[in-house]
């Protein structure tokens, strides 16, 4: 994501407090300022950051650090939770029967999402449908339509009528089978009264349980305007940030958010209908300081090692150090399947953006449940000093190999492939000297025990 690049400097700033047990203005100064400049240039608007200052600035030095805490630790903990504060907890949306509004600007992008919603309480097992009510842009109909198809979501509009009232009220009559109801509602280029009346008279005839408001992610200075018109039209339950896979920075939604006194239900990081992500307050904060997501990423890492260390008593730290045999490699595939695509692992690394995923074949990514148990039948067949030296293993072996395994020879190929794209992988970390990413991978592994994160602060705890 975008916010990846914002707060290599605030790591910085942070990681100078390293050793130090108490914090003095001066300090308390420099991560404020360094927050401020993370939080403004990702379009949070400034009343708000200014606002989040004085806490913390007030709350660092005010409160000591508990015993055994550092102060780059007590004070990344207070930053996290006055960020939690200011972007709240997620849209309480319970997964049953309901129906919500969804309104917005033109091209804020509401079709689109109101198809990925469906398509996620899909993927919880309700049964969703779209109402389409825009009669005002041509071709939000089939968009609409199509969008809904792809999604494999019941679906209602009528391109013939032109009163949006009246679809909606015929639409959730002829999608009564449905238990979640998404009505889009058409945009306009600007707030309009027309707009706000057309609204409100569908929030009356469909009475939902939720109004969402559909904010490009793109929005800076307008959020707050258009967040209060539709909140005194219809009242805003939540708010859904699109386009976040843009180079928009998100902030300015939050302005919205604090307007209507509600929160983040869901985020658009994409055009497909899978593109969408509920909102969580601590990934989003880790992001929006360009920090990761360390939160998510140390609960993913603590729960795979746990059960990896469990399982076997395997040594991770000699990943760093010798040769990188098959067996290293069926332990480091179920401990990255447990903690979701090798992809997305690599996105929560702090600092780490886009960069070096970009260098990874696409092979690497593509660690499926079903690739990992051919693979790891494959590997039942081959014997200690094959596992132990898979370099070794020539075409005789491929064949007995696939024979005993019922796999395709092409298939052992490409477990013999994947290891020698992992080994070259694991000797570029073993070579890229201190820093985050050795740490990282370490950790990753299975490394440092309990600690989770080390050094990164509440985030490992
Ligand atoms: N990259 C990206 N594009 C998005 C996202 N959400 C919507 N879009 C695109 O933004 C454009 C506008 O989205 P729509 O869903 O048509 O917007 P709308 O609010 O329904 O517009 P009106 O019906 O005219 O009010 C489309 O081209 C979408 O594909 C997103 O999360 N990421």
């Amino acid at each position: 994501m975008v916010l990846d690049d914002l707060g290599s400097s605030l790591r910085g700033t942070l990681d100078k407090l390293q050793g130090k047990t108490t914090l003095s203005e001066d300090d308390v100064e420099e991560i404020v300022k360094e927050i401020q400049r993370s939080l403004l240039s990702a379009d949070v608007d400034v009343d708000l950051v200014m606002e989040l200052s004085d806490s913390i600035r007030e709350r660092a030095l005010r409160e000591e650090p508990p015993a055994g805490t550092t102060a780059r630790d007590h004070v990344l903990k207070i930053v996290y939770e006055e960020m939690v504060g200011l972007v709240g907890e997620s849209t309480d949306l319970p997964l049953k029967e309901q129906t919500i509004v969804l309104a917005g600007l033109q091209g804020s992008g509401k079709t689109t999402s109101a198809a990925k919603m469906a398509w996620w309480f899909s993927k919880k097992g309700l049964r969703p449908a779209v109402v389409q009510t825009d009669t005002f842009r041509p071709g939000a109909y089939e968009q609409a339509r199509e969008m809904a198809e792809r999604a494999e979501v019941d679906f209602y509009g009528d391109p013939d009528n032109d009163d949006p009232v009246d679809i909606a009220r015929k639409g959730l009559a002829e999608t009564e089978d449905a238990d979640v109801h998404i009505v889009d509602t058409a945009g306009r280029h600007a707030l309009e009264e027309e707009l706000i009346e057309e609204l409100e008279e569908i929030e009356d005839a469909v009475d939902p349980d939720r109004n969402l408001l559909v904010l490009d992610a793109a929005i800076g200075q307008g959020a707050k305007e258009q967040a209060e018109r539709f909140d005194d039209a219809v009242g805003i339950d939540g708010v859904v940030i699109t386009k976040l896979d843009g180079t928009a920075k998100g902030g300015g939604a939050l302005a919205a958010v604090d307007q209507t006194d509600s929160s983040i239900a869901f985020l658009g990081t994409g055009e497909e209908v899978g593109d969408i992500e509920r909102f969580e307050a601590s990934g989003f904060i880790s992001r929006l300081l360009g920090m990761g997501d360390l939160k998510q990423l140390s609960e993913r890492v603590e729960r795979a090692m746990a059960e990896t260390q469990e399982e076997e008593d395997w040594d991770p730290e000699d990943l760093m150090k010798g040769e990188f045999t098959l067996r290293d490699m069926r332990k480091q595939m179920n401990a990255m399947n447990r903690m979701g695509p090798l992809d997305q692992v690599l996105d929560m690394i702090p600092g780490l953006g886009g960069g070096i995923k970009d260098q990874l074949p696409d092979d690497a990514m593509d660690m499926t449940q079903e690739r990992l148990r051919d693979f790891e039948v494959i590997m039942d067949s081959m014997t200690e000093a094959e596992l132990e030296n898979p370099r070794a293993i020539g075409q005789s072996q491929i064949e007995r190999i696939a024979r005993g395994s019922g796999k395709e020879e092409e298939t052992v190929r490409e477990l013999l492939e994947q290891h020698k794209m992992m080994n070259r992988m694991m000797k570029q970390f073993q070579g890229m000297g201190d820093g985050d990413m050795q740490r990282m991978m370490k950790q990753m592994q299975g490394g440092g025990g309990g600690g989770g994160l080390g050094g990164m602060g509440p985030f490992g705890d």
